[in-house]
C-alpha cells in the first residue's frame, strides 16, 4: 500500500472531487461515515463521547462524526476550540448540520475544558494533515490536559501535533491517542518508533480516493499487505525435487552461541529451501548435528569461532552469515576473503555487519546488488552512521543502499527494507513479543532460503520478513508476548507460509 506525504493526500482529494465530480463536503462526509463506523465497532453507546474540534477539515469531520455517532444513539459532545481561527468552508457547514440536540461550546481556554477522567472517550479531531506548524498556546494546553485526563483518544486522521511525514520539532505537544483512524492510506510517521506513544493502534479506513492518482503518485515509501506478499509465492511442483529448492550455505555460530546457529538452520529448512550446509567452529559439530539432523555440517579448523570457507563455493546458491559469530580477527579474515571471492548472494546479519562497519576496506569490496544486510537499530547505526533522527536515519538508509547497491531490512517494530533503488518498504507484521534473543537469526535463516529458492533479493526480502512477523503473529495466539522466544516463530515458519498459499 503506497504512503503519500500531506501534500499528495491533498491532491489525490482534489483529483477525487474532480475524477468523481464530487464536492469537498460529501468526501467530508464519507471519511465521517468511514470513521463512525469503524468508531461504532469499536466502543459502544454506553458512554458519552467527548470530540474536539479544530478550525480545519479535520474539525469539519469531528463535527460530521458527531452528527452520525448521534444518530447511532451515542451520546455525544462537541468542543470547538479557539474562538477566532478563521474555520474552513467544510467545517463551517458541518457545524450548521448538527442536530439541535448537540449544543457545541466553544473552549476559549483550559478552565472551560469539561471534567475528564479515564473512563471517557475523546476524539481528537483538532488538526489532520493540514497542521504546518507545531501546536502551542491554547491547543497545546488542550492537548496536555486531554493526554493528563487518562481518557481513551482515538484520532481522526492523525494525532493532533504530529506532522504527517517530517520530522516534529521537540518542542511541540502532540495527542497520545490509544487508537488512530486514518483515511485511505497510513501515513509516514505511522512507522516510526519514535512516535508509537503517539499514535497509539493505527488502523486505515477507505474513504474512495481515485485509485489511478494513488497509483500514479510518485512515492519511495510502502506499506507491505498480504496481497503484495501472497502474489510473490511461487508454488512447489508436483515433480520436483530437492535439487530445484536451493542449496544453502550458513556460516553461523560460536562458542557459547551455537544457539543462534541452530535457530537460523531450524528456520532455514521451515523456509523451504532443498539443501543446508552449515559450517560451524569444531565445537558446534555435536550441538548442530543433534539439534538440527536435517542440515550437514561442515567443521572448521577452528574449535570456538568461525575462521574460514568451505571449499567449492560453487555448489551453493546462497550464503548467511552471522548469527553468533563473534568478532574475532579469524573470522573477521574468513569474512574479508569471502567477500573478495565469493560471487554468491549473501544475508548478511549480526556480527558479520558489525566487522563490515568496522572496516572500510571491508565496506569497499561489498560486492553490487548480492548483498541483503539485516541490522538491528545499533548494528545499522555502526554500518551507516548515526542520524538526526528517525525521517535523516530513513534518507541515510537510501543513501547507503543506493551508493553499495545493497538490499537493508532495518529491524523494528515495521521493519523497513530498502532497496538499492533508494525504494523504502514497511512491514506490517509482528508484534511485541519477539523483541527477544534470536529472532534476528531466525530471520536470517529465512531470508537465506528464499534466495536459495531462486526468490529475488527484494521478493526475499519483502515475503522474508513479512512471513517471520506472521509466524510471530501466530505463535503470539498460542504463547501470548511475554513468554515467546525464538524458536516459537521457527514453529509457526510452516502455518505462516500455509497462511499465504491458503493450504
Ligand atoms: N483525503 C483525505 O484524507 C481527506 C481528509 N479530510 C480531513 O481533512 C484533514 C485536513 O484538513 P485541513 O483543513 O487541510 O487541515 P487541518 O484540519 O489539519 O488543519 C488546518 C487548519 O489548522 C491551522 N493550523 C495548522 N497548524 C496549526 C497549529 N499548529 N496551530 C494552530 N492552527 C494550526 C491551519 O491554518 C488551518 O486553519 C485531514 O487530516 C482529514 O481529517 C477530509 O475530510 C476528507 C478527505
Ligand atoms: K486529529
Amino acid at each position: 500500500m503506497k504512503i503519500l506525504s500531506a501534500v499528495q493526500t491533498r491532491e489525490a482529494d482534489a483529483a477525487t472531487l474532480q475524477y468523481e465530480e464530487i464536492d469537498s463536503l460529501e468526501l467530508m462526509e464519507r471519511a465521517a461515515k468511514a470513521f463512525a463506523c469503524w468508531f461504532e465497532n469499536k466502543f459502544t453507546p454506553q458512554e458519552p463521547v467527548y470530540i474536539f474540534c479544530g478550525p480545519g477539515n479535520n474539525g469539519g469531520d469531528g463535527l460530521a462524526v458527531a452528527r452520525l455517532l448521534s444518530q447511532k444513539q451515542y451520546h455525544v459532545k462537541v468542543f470547538v476550540v479557539g474562538d477566532n481561527q478563521n474555520p474552513s468552508p467544510d467545517h463551517k457547514v458541518n457545524l450548521q448540520r448538527l442536530p439541535q440536540t448537540i449544543v457545541p461550546q466553544t473552549i476559549r481556554s483550559v478552565a472551560e475544558l469539561p471534567p475528564l477522567h479515564k473512563n471517557h472517550c475523546v476524539i481528537d479531531a483538532l488538526f489532520g494533515t493540514g497542521l504546518n506548524r507545531p501546536v502551542t498556546g491554547l491547543f497545546a494546553e488542550v492537548i496536555d490536559c486531554l493526554n493528563y485526563s487518562g481518557a481513551c483518544i482515538t484520532a481522526i486522521d492523525m494525532p493532533s501535533g504530529l506532522y504527517t511525514d517530517s520530522q516534529t520539532p521537540d518542542e511541540a505537544t502532540i495527542v497520545t491517542a490509544h487508537y488512530t483512524v486514518s483515511f485511505e492510506l497510513p501515513k509516514l510517521a505511522f512507522f516510526l518508533p519514535q512516535h508509537e506513544a503517539f499514535v497509539g493502534e493505527w488502523h486505515v479506513v477507505p474513504i474512495g480516493l481515485n485509485p489511478a492518482f494513488v497509483n500514479d503518485a510518485p512515492s519511495d515509501y510502502c506499506s507491505v499487505t498480504i496481497d503484495d506478499v501472497r502474489k510473490l509465492i511461487k508454488p512447489r511442483r508436483k515433480f520436483s525435487h530437492k535439487g530445484l529448492y536451493g542449496h544453502a550455505l550458513l556460516l553461523c555460530g560460536g562458542y557459547g552461541k551455537m544457539g543462534a546457529a541452530v535457530l537460523a538452520a531450524r528456520a532455514c529448512l521451515r523456509s523451504g529451501v532443498g539443501l543446508l550446509t552449515m559450517q560451524v567452529p569444531s565445537s558446534g559439530y555435536t550441538i548442530l548435528q543433534t539439534a538440527v539432523p536435517e542440515a550437514m555440517t561442515l567443521t572448521d579448523n577452528n574449535r570456538k569461532h568461525i575462521s574460514e570457507l568451505p571449499e567449492n563455493m560453487d555448489n551453493y546458491s546462497v550464503v548467511g552469515l552471522g548469527p553468533g559469530m563473534g568478532k574475532e580477527k579469524v573470522t573477521k579474515t574468513a569474512i574479508g576473503q569471502l567477500l573478495a571471492t565469493c560471487t554468491l548472494p549473501m544475508v548478511i546479519d549480526a556480527d558479520a555487519i558489525n566487522i563490515i562497519a568496522s572496516s572500510d576496506k571491508l565496506k569497499a569490496q561489498l560486492p553490487k546488488n548480492r548483498i541483503i544486510f539485516t541490522p538491528h537499530p545499533k548494528e545499522f547505526e555502526r554500518l551507516v552512521g548515526a542520524s538526526k533522527n528517525n525521517y535523516d536515519r530513513l534518507q541515510d538508509m537510501k543513501e547507503f543502499c543506493r551508493e553499495y547497491s545493497c538490499y537493508i531490512c532495518l529491524k523494528g517494530s515495521h521493519t523497513a527494507i530498502c532497496t538499492p533503488e533508494g525504494k523504502v518498504y514497511f512491514n506490517t507484521t509482528g508484534n511485541a513479543g519477539m523483541a527477544t534473543g534470536g529472532t534476528g537469526d531466525v530471520l536470517t535463516g529465512v531470508l537465506t532460503a528464499l534466495v536459495a529458492q531462486g526468490y529475488s533479493l527484494e521478493e526475499a526480502c519483502l515475503l522474508g520478513v513479512y512471513l517471520h512477523g506472521l509466524a510471530g503473529d501466530l505463535a503470539l495466539q498460542k504463547v501470548g508476548e511475554t513468554g515467546m522466544i525464538a524458536s516459537d516463530l521457527t514453529d509457526h515458519l510452516p502455518q505462516a507460509f500455509m497462511t499465504l498459499t491458503n493450504n
